[in-house]
């Protein structure tokens, strides 16, 4: 039978007369209780529909949960625990006796929140691809005294993953009275070959005012059986994964398992890259702080170019697949000449090359600051380097050192150019960058985040990692985030306006542009990369 929903007062969106009566999200958005066909229901008066059922409907679960309503409406919904087990019973969320949140109004979100991926569209356009708002429930399908939580910090450093450890252990401790938390050690593989440690209020109390993971991290290790295993054999039922790509494509097998096996255990992710790099969100936490530290290595760089005859001050900023970092501190700056970026191939000699602009830049201005994030001139070295490609133990390129082999390229050109001496600096922040705690504005990210998270694990939501979509707060199914990397548009608003200000050649001919492609109306999860086809900007704009 179809769900309809009950008048609703702001705390009662999801009321409900007992536990057992909890709306299912899977009846609500179609799933009978127990795996077969799709059906259709109406809610609001707007028919949604599941987009299509097969016969591997689970293993079609684990990557989309599509819903379909009128005038191209799309939900890209996250799965949830009743979607394998059905008979889970609810409670009352405990919030609604916190002194500190029940006195907001509308605090609980309604059943029905969701949050556009694209904002800027036309009268006749469709409503597009939605994701599931993020935020506590009046039902809850944990206990408080139930719950066994643990979180883990995977892949490499950035600023902000212990505030999200401490958020996640406050926000379980002081609003859901959670009293059983563990640390994993040593990322994935720290479940099964290292032991726990017990996380409490107290014990992580002052952790955001330092930098790195208290938990430790690791690359490689993902062995998902192993993972589940003692997942199930330690009677954890909440597991708080913080990671980037790899990560995330990690917490899904583990999800997948755990469904597999029928187990009360939600899975969330939160989405960690000091790149930028994760598709779908806004920005990463930690990015700004990254952006910020960068400045001083720029300002080292200006003043130590400034300070004597052609000048050239050398910055090395992080960026393996995504110029993010390098392009906003670029920005930010005001004093950089030269940006390069993995997005926007370069070459050094000839008309429109880096020499040439470099050799201009000296004779007018009498110095220069260069930033190149690592990851930029990888084909270029590779070729004059003929060098192998190898691999970290995540299976991440290693990438060759562009710095270095820029500052060689450089120094070299110039001492065959004997009228023209060169003072070159070469500075290396890389690392610096990312084990610096995080600044105020990442720390408050960093809360929301986790409090996203666990609003949406106590809720029943599984196979998810919080986000933000276009300044809200999302759940967003892993594969989503997956699929896609998150990359500077070099054809778009964004990068002319760095070109613009730094006046460096776009080291294009027309014939390198491709043609954008006609908008096409977004279809589901078919729609990929960025919204809008544009660069999205950190702070949630497209440009
Ligand atoms: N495709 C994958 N499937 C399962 N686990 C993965 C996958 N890719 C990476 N991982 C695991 O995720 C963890 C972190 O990955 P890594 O790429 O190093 O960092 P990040 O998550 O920051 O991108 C590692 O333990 C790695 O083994
Ligand atoms: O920690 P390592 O292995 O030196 O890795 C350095 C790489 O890590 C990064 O910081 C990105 O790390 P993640 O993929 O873990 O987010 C890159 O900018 C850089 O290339
Ligand atoms: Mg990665």
């Amino acid at each position: 039978m179809a769900f309809v929903p009950k008048s609703r007062s702001p705390h009662e969106e999801e009321a409900v007369e007992t536990d057992h009566d909890a709306p299912n999200p899977r009846q609500l958005y179609g799933f009978p209780a127990a795996a077969a066909a799709p059906i259709a229901f109406r809610t609001r008066g707007s028919e949604l529909r599941l987009r299509s059922s097969s016969d591997n409907m689970v293993e079609e679960e684990a990557n989309a949960k599509i819903v379909e309503g009128d005038f191209g409406y799309v939900l890209e919904d996250v799965p949830h625990l009743v979607d394998y087990l059905p008979d889970v019973p609810t409670y009352p969320n405990p919030l609604q006796d916190n002194a500190a949140y029940s006195v907001v109004k509308q605090y609980f979100v309604n059943v029905d929140d969701t949050v556009p991926y694209k904002i800027v569209v036309q009268k006749n356009s469709p409503r597009g691809v939605h994701f599931r708002r993020a935020g506590p429930r009046q039902r809850v399908y944990f206990k408080s005294d139930d719950v066994l939580a643990c979180i883990v910090t995977c892949g490499g450093l950035c600023p902000g993953l212990n505030t999200v450890i401490r958020e996640l252990v406050c926000g379980l401790s002081h609003m859901y009275n959670v009293k059983q938390i563990l640390g994993i050690e040593g990322g994935y593989r720290g479940f099964y070959a290292r032991n726990t440690i017990p996380l409490t209020p107290k014990t992580v109390n002052d952790i955001h005012k330092r930098g790195g993971t208290i938990l430790g991290t690791s690359r490689g290790g993902h062995d998902t059986i192993k993972i589940v295993d003692n997942i199930e054999d330690r009677g954890i039922n909440q597991v708080y994964i913080i990671g980037g790509d790899g990560t995330q494509k990690g917490a899904l097998e583990i999800f997948k398992e755990i469904r597999r096996r029928r187990l009360k255990v939600a899975v969330a992710g939160i989405p960690k890259t000091i790149d930028n790099d994760i598709a779908v969100i806004d920005k990463s936490f930690g990015f700004d702080t990254a952006v910020e530290e960068a400045q001083r290595a720029i300002n080292a760089a200006h003043v130590e170019s400034e300070s004597v005859e052609n000048g050239i001050g050398l910055v090395k900023l992080m960026g393996r697949y995504s110029g993010f970092i390098a392009m906003y501190a670029t920005l930010a700056s005001r004093d950089v000449d030269c940006c390069l970026i993995p997005e926007s191939p370069f070459y050094l000699e000839g008309p429109g090359g880096l020499f040439e602009y470099i050799e201009k830049r000296l004779k007018e201005n009498g110095h220069m600051v260069i930033v190149v994030a690592e990851g930029a001139g990888q084909k270029l070295i590779a070729e004059s380097m003929q060098s192998m490609d190898h691999k970290d133990a995540s299976g991440n390129k290693l990438l060759l050192d562009v710095g270095l082999w820029l500052s060689h390229k450089i120094k070299a050109y110039f001492s065959r150019k004997q009228k023209m001496v060169i003072n070159l600096k070469y500075i290396d922040p890389t690392y610096m960058i990312r084990a610096i705690p995080s600044i105020a504005s990442d720390n408050v990210y960093c809360t929301l985040l986790a409090h996203s998270a666990i609003h949406g694990a106590m809720a029943g939501y599984t196979g998810f990692t919080v986000g933000l979509v276009n300044g809200r707060h999302t759940y967003i199914p892993f594969h989503r985030v997956t699929q896609t990397r998150n990359k500077v548009v070099i054809t778009d608003r964004m990068w002319a306006r760095l070109l613009s200000s730094t006046n460096q050649p776009s080291f294009l001919s027309a014939k390198d542009i491709e043609p954008k492609e006609p908008e096409k109306p977004l279809e589901g999860s078919t729609a990929k990369g960025n919204r809008d086809g544009e660069t999205t900007l950190p702070n949630g704009e497209a440009c």
